[in-house]
């Protein structure tokens, strides 16, 4: 899982981390040096500091009183030396500055745009990586590390945790019976998901029915109804190229009857362009207004899942999304994604072909995998 992100993300972790240290060397022999300049300073440990202050300079830019060009004459050194050393390291510690992270964070751009994260996402991460890492104070020494990937952490936990959303909280404590539409285009694990969600919330003590909405692909009402045996929860269902409006309406009305508590109507799969088959949600919704209204799609799809649930948000405004698929996921782009685009969280996250194989997404859990050795 998420695989190939991890690797890039390591990548920079170490590449960042290397400058980092890269710094603190120089930054170090710099503060070494001036502990000593009250010493005879020697030509060649004169010309050393010389070096010093070269790599100093060239790795900051924070104006330094005295800094411009390198001293002529060894006392000459000694002072702008000093001044440097008193700028750059205070209670050995140093400060990074926009120079010494700007490549690995185009590096790092480039990464996360490989891995089908969207541009807008991609840029909103290296900026906070940025911001958390610019202009800060490290202590000589200090774990790099762990500085470099507690900003990428925090970074890319920031963007997934929009709106995050319980929804066995919000089943349990909604007034029943709890109508879900799914919607999403065909293939992509919406069948499954409702056959999952129907399991856990019957694992919960609740009531399910299912409703077959998708009467237009052949198949996709047997598809259900063998899950629904399988699961053991109830199916209402018409003939297919029935109208799902009224299939809907059926097992509204089963739920209110039989007190039953949530109703999970599947819908036939379908862009947003797809104008009959929107007027045909539509009419679903109108007749039997949902609770929530959910997006399914596969995480693998990556930037096309989020541009099609970005799509179906404006046209239909969704109330979250569930990823399936992320099993056989390694770029990690949709999940990562979708959220922020949208506005709209991912509710779960599908991992695998079993009925159990549903996580509740937690953005702190899909971050720290994404660091696990
Ligand atoms: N590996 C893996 N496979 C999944 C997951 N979710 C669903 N699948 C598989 O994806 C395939 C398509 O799933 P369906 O539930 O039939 O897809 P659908 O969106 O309902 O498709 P339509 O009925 O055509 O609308 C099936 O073979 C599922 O077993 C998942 O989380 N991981």
């Amino acid at each position: 899982m998420f695989n190939k992100l991890k690797a890039k993300l390591s990548g920079f972790k170490e590449k960042i981390g290397a400058k980092i240290d890269e710094k603190a060397v120089a930054v170090e022999s710099v503060d070494a040096a001036d502990n000593s300049r009250t010493t005879l300073v020697t030509d060649n440990l004169a010309q050393e500091i010389v070096e010093d202050i070269k790599i100093v300079h060239e790795d900051t830019s924070i104006p330094i009183k005295g800094s411009e060009g390198i001293p002529k004459t060894v006392s000459d050194k000694k002072i702008g030396f000093a001044q440097k050393a008193k700028a750059l390291v205070f209670e050995r510690e140093f400060i990074l500055d926009e120079g010494d992270l700007e490549e690995p964070l185009w590096e790092l751009e480039m990464a996360l745009l490989e891995s089908d994260i969207a541009l807008s996402v991609s840029e909103a991460i290296v900026e906070s990586v940025k911001s958390q890492l610019v202009g800060t104070r490290r202590r000589i020494g200090s774990n790099t590390g762990n500085i470099v990937e507690d900003a990428l952490k925090k970074a890319i936990y920031d963007v997934m945790s929009a709106n995050v959303f319980d929804l066995d909280e919000y089943v349990q404590n909604a007034k029943k019976p709890v109508h879900i539409v799914f919607v999403g285009i065909n293939g992509t694990g919406k069948t499954t998901s409702i056959a999952k969600l129907a399991k856990r919330f019957k694992d919960q003590g609740l009531s399910v029915v299912v409703a077959a909405g998708d009467t237009f692909r052949a198949g996709a009402i047997d598809q259900l109804a063998i899950h629904a045996s399988k699961i053991g929860v109830k199916i209402i269902k018409h003939q297919e190229q029935g109208d799902p409006a009224a299939v809907i309406y059926d097992a509204i009305q089963h739920a209110k009857a039989n007190r039953v508590d949530v109703v999970l109507s599947d819908t036939a799969g379908r862009m947003h362009t797809n104008i009959n088959l929107m007027e045909q949600l539509k009419k679903v919704c109108r007749v039997s207004p949902p609770d929530l209204l959910i997006f399914v799609d596969e995480a693998v799809a990556g930037n096309d899942a989020v541009e099609r649930a970005a799509q179906f948000n404006d046209a239909v405004p969704i109330n979250g999304s569930i990823l399936t698929k992320t099993d056989a996921d390694s770029k990690g782009g949709a999940a990562i994604s979708i959220a922020y685009i949208t506005n709209k969280p991912i509710l779960f996250l599908g991992m695998g072909q079993g009925y159990d194989d549903l996580r509740k997404f937690d953005p702190q859990w899909f971050v720290d995998q994404l660091f696990a050795e």
